[in-house]
């Protein structure tokens, strides 16, 4: 297993360049999550583009948060690029219990077999087939109510599936984590979980398990929350903080004490 702090550590030597599919909301704070992180992001979409530009990325994130049809092409011809091109590639499928189109869209990109999803409980919930309580993009459900959906999706999808929330759970269907941390303001700031999608990309550009890179990813989240939380009045002045706060954190953050094995 490669530790979170040694994935850390790879992370920022690679500056991996992530190619983000993510929505008008998240676009501008992911972005500057992952130069915070330490990766490079590159924000393409349109199918005209999109797949070529996968070849060259170390990995691809593909979010459904403001879809269109036209999007759908984007996201398809981005997943050929990178799977022709051995990269790995993570979906993040917000609120996709709400409509016909979200539906529809992550039924079909879960059969692209996404190296990673990563989403909130009531997502997970609902790829797995199980009632769920989301509202629009955010969860009503908690992480624990999502263990057993979430290694049953990994088992069926072949992907390594992470369910965030107050504490998070990262499985490939046999292994299971549970990783602690992070701050109550993260859900009061929008896109918090969309720019967590793109970090997992870079850690997925250059950690070879997929679920060694989720587990860093999330563990540099949860410690650059942590940290950020400290003494801020409101989610405003945290999200500054946080962004600080990923630039800040350093292998020693993310010890054995913040990440369990299930
Ligand atoms: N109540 C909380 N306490 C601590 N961390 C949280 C809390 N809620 C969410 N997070 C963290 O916020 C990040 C985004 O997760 P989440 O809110 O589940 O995603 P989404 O925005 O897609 O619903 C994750 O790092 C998660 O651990
Ligand atoms: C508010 C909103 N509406 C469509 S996408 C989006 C952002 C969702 O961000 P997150 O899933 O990280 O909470
Ligand atoms: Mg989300």
């Amino acid at each position: 297993m490669t530790s979170p702090s040694r994935s850390l550590e790879a992370m920022r030597a690679g500056a991996p360049l992530v190619q983000c599919i993510t929505n008008y909301v998240a676009m501008n704070f992911a972005a500057n999550v992952l130069l915070a992180a330490g990766a490079a992001p590159a924000m393409v979409h349109d199918a005209e583009e999109s797949g070529e530009f996968a070849a060259v990325a170390g990995a691809l994130t593909v979010n459904i948060g403001t879809l269109s049809p036209r999007w759908v092409a984007g996201m398809v011809e981005a997943i050929d690029g990178a799977t022709g091109a051995g990269k790995p590639w993570v979906l993040d499928p917000v609120a996709c219990f709400a409509t016909g189109l979200r539906r529809e869209t992550t039924t079909k990109l879960m059969q692209l077999r996404p190296t990673i999803v990563r989403g909130n409980a009531s997502e997970i919930l609902a790829i797995a087939g199980e009632s769920s309580s989301g509202q629009g993009v955010d969860a009503g459900d908690s992480v624990q109510a999502a263990e057993a959906a979430a290694r049953k999706v990994a088992q069926e999808a072949g992907s390594v599936v992470a369910v965030t929330g107050a504490v998070d759970f990262v499985t490939d269907g046999a292994r299971g984590v549970w990783i602690t941390g992070g701050s109550p303001m993260m859900p009061r700031v929008t896109a918090t979980g969309c720019a967590l999608t793109c970090l997992v990309g870079a850690y997925a550009a250059v950690v070879e398990d997929p679920l060694d890179a989720t587990v860093g990813a999330l563990a540099h989240f949860a410690a650059a929350g942590e940290m950020a939380g400290d003494g801020v009045s409101g989610p405003g002045s945290f999200s500054v903080a946080f962004l600080d706060a990923l630039m800040a954190v350093g292998p020693e953050s993310l010890g054995a004490a913040r990440v369990r094995a299930a």
